[in-house]
C-alpha cells in the first residue's frame, strides 16, 4: 500500500522516492487520485476506469498517460517514472532521464519475476523443463497435461489477466508424455492494453522456474498462397514489425541476470527442432499440411487491410498474427531454446475482389478447435523430442 502511495505520489509531486513498492492494493488508488489535479483526474478517467484489483495495471497506464498528456516530463517525469518503478522495478539501475514511452517504466524487475516464480514453485512440486503457450482456439492443448496443478492468472501475484475469448487465463503445471511442463492457457496481447514487456513477462517466469525451452503456438492468417486453412506453419523466422517501429519487450533498463543488452536474433528458432518437427510430420502422415515460414506480429486488434497484406507478402512474411514475436525475443534474451508453430486459421486476401470471407475471431477459434487434436499430437511428440535433446539432459 505504501509502495503505491509513495511511488505514484512521489512521481506526481516531483520528489525522488525510495524504491519500496511491492504490493498491489486498490484503495491506494484513491490516495493517488486525490494527489492529482482535477484536470489530470478527468483525463485519466476518460480513458481508464477503476476496477478493484486491476488498479495495478491501470495505475501504470495512468502515469504514462500523465507524462504524455500533461507534459510532466524532465525532472518531474523522471520522478514519475520512479513512482512506477517503485512498484515493479527494484533493480539498482536508474530509469533513463527522459522516458520515451510506457514500456520504459513498466518492465517487471528481476525480483518481482522471482517472487512470481517462487510463489508457483512453492505451490506445486512439478519442476517444468518446457514452457508452452497456447494460441487462440488452442487452449485445450493444456487439457492434454496429466497430474496438473492449475493457477488462474488472477491468483498469481503480479500477473495480468487474460481478456481475449479463446484464452482461458490459467497457468497449468503438469506432464506431457511424462515430461514436466508449464502451460499458459491464454496469453497476453499488446492490443489488450499491456505493454510488450508485460505480454511476455511470463516467459521470464518460465525461465526462473527452471525451463530450458519455450514451445509457443498461435493462430495466424496465411499469406503464403500455398497454405490452406488448417495447415501448420513451423516458424522458421519472424519479422518484428513492432520492433522495426521502435517497440520492444526489452526496451528500458537491461537486467543482465536475464540476458545481454543486445541479444542476437539470427537463430531465434532452433534449427534442429524444426528438422525434428518435419520428421514427426512425416511419421504422422501430415507432411503435406506442414510448412516452414516467416511469421509477423502486428499490434492489432483489427485485422489487416489488403494493402497491408500485400506489403507483408512483399516483405517475405508467410503468416500474420498479433503475438509470439515478443515472447520469442524475451525467451532468446534469457537463453531459452525456442520452437513455435502457427495454425493457419484463415487465408489472407491479396485483392479487393477476393472470395475469401473477411477475417473474424469466431472462425479463428473454431478452426483452432477443429485442429486441436492434430496440434496436440504434434506438441506432445515435440515435447518428447525436446526432452530427449542434449540441451534437456
Ligand atoms: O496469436 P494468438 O494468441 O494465437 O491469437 C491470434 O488470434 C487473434 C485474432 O483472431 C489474435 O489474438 C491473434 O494473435
Ligand atoms: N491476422 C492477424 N492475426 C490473426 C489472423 C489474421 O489474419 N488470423 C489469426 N490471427
Amino acid at each position: 500500500m505504501t509502495g503505491y502511495k509513495n511511488g505514484i505520489a512521489n512521481g506526481t509531486n516531483g520528489h525522488g522516492g525510495e524504491v519500496n513498492g511491492q504490493t498491489k492494493n486498490a484503495p491506494a488508488y484513491t490516495a493517488i487520485e486525490n494527489s492529482l489535479t482535477k484536470r489530470q483526474q478527468s483525463l485519466v478517467k476518460d480513458d481508464y476506469h477503476v476496477k478493484g484489483d486491476v488498479a495495478f495495471d491501470e495505475m501504470n497506464l495512468w502515469n504514462g498517460k500523465l507524462q504524455y498528456t500533461n507534459g510532466i516530463n524532465g525532472t518531474n517525469g523522471v520522478n514519475a517514472a520512479n513512482g512506477v518503478n517503485s512498484i515493479h522495478h527494484n533493480s539498482k539501475e536508474s530509469p533513463p532521464s527522459q522516458i520515451s514511452n510506457f514500456n520504459d517504466v513498466m518492465s517487471y524487475s528481476y525480483e518481482i519475476i522471482k517472487e512470481i516464480a517462487d510463489y508457483l514453485l512453492e505451490k506445486t512440486s512439478i519442476r517444468p523443463k518446457i514452457g508452452v503457450i497456447c494460441g487462440s482456439g488452442l487452449n485445450s492443448l493444456a487439457d492434454f497435461l496429466t497430474q496438473t496443478d492449475a493457477f488462474p492468472y488472477e491468483s498469481i501475484p503480479h500477473f495480468p489477466i487474460s481478456t481475449v475469448e479463446g484464452h482461458v487465463g490459467r497457468m497449468v503445471f503438469g506432464y506431457l508424455e511424462g515430461v514436466p511442463v508449464m502451460c499458459m492457457q491464454g496469453r497476453f496481447h499488446y492490443y489488450e492494453g499491456y505493454p510488450l514487456s508485460k505480454c511476455s513477462m511470463p516467459v521470464r517466469v518460465m525461465k526462473l522456474v527452471g525451463c530450458t525451452h519455450l514451445l509457443a503456438t498461435n493462430a495466424a492468417g496465411g499469406l503464403n498462397t500455398k497454405f490452406k486453412v488448417g495447415d501448420i506453419m513451423l516458424v522458421r523466422d519472424h519479422v518484428n514489425m513492432m520492433g522495426l517501429a521502435g517497440n520492444s519487450p526489452l526496451q528500458g533498463p537491461n537486467d543482465p541476470r536475464f540476458g545481454p543488452r543486445f541479444p542476437p536474433m539470427t537463430n531465434a528458432y532452433d534449427k534442429e527442432l524444426i528438422k525434428i518437427a518435419k520428421k514427426i510430420s512425416v511419421e504422422m502422415g501430415i507432411e503435406k499440411n506442414i510448412h516452414q515460414g516467416v511469421y509477423t506480429c502486428l499490434g492489432g486488434p483489427n485485422y489487416e487491410t489488403v494493402a497491408e497484406l500485400r506489403m507483408l507478402r512483399t516483405l517475405g512474411v508467410d503468416a500474420v498474427g498479433m503475438s509470439t514475436v515478443h515472447e520469442v525475443i524475451t525467451a532468446r534474451h534469457c537463453d531459452l531454446t525456442v520452437f513455435a508453430f502457427s495454425l493457419i486459421t484463415n487465408k489472407c486476401p491479396s485483392d479487393y475482389d477476393s472470395d475469401e470471407d473477411e477475417a473474424n475471431h469466431e472462425e479463428v477459434v473454431s478452426v483452432g478447435k477443429q485442429r486441436q487434436n492434430l496440434c496436440a499430437e504434434l506438441m506432445c511428440k515435440m515435447v518428447r523430442a525436446i526432452n530427449e535433446s542434449p540441451q534437456c539432459k
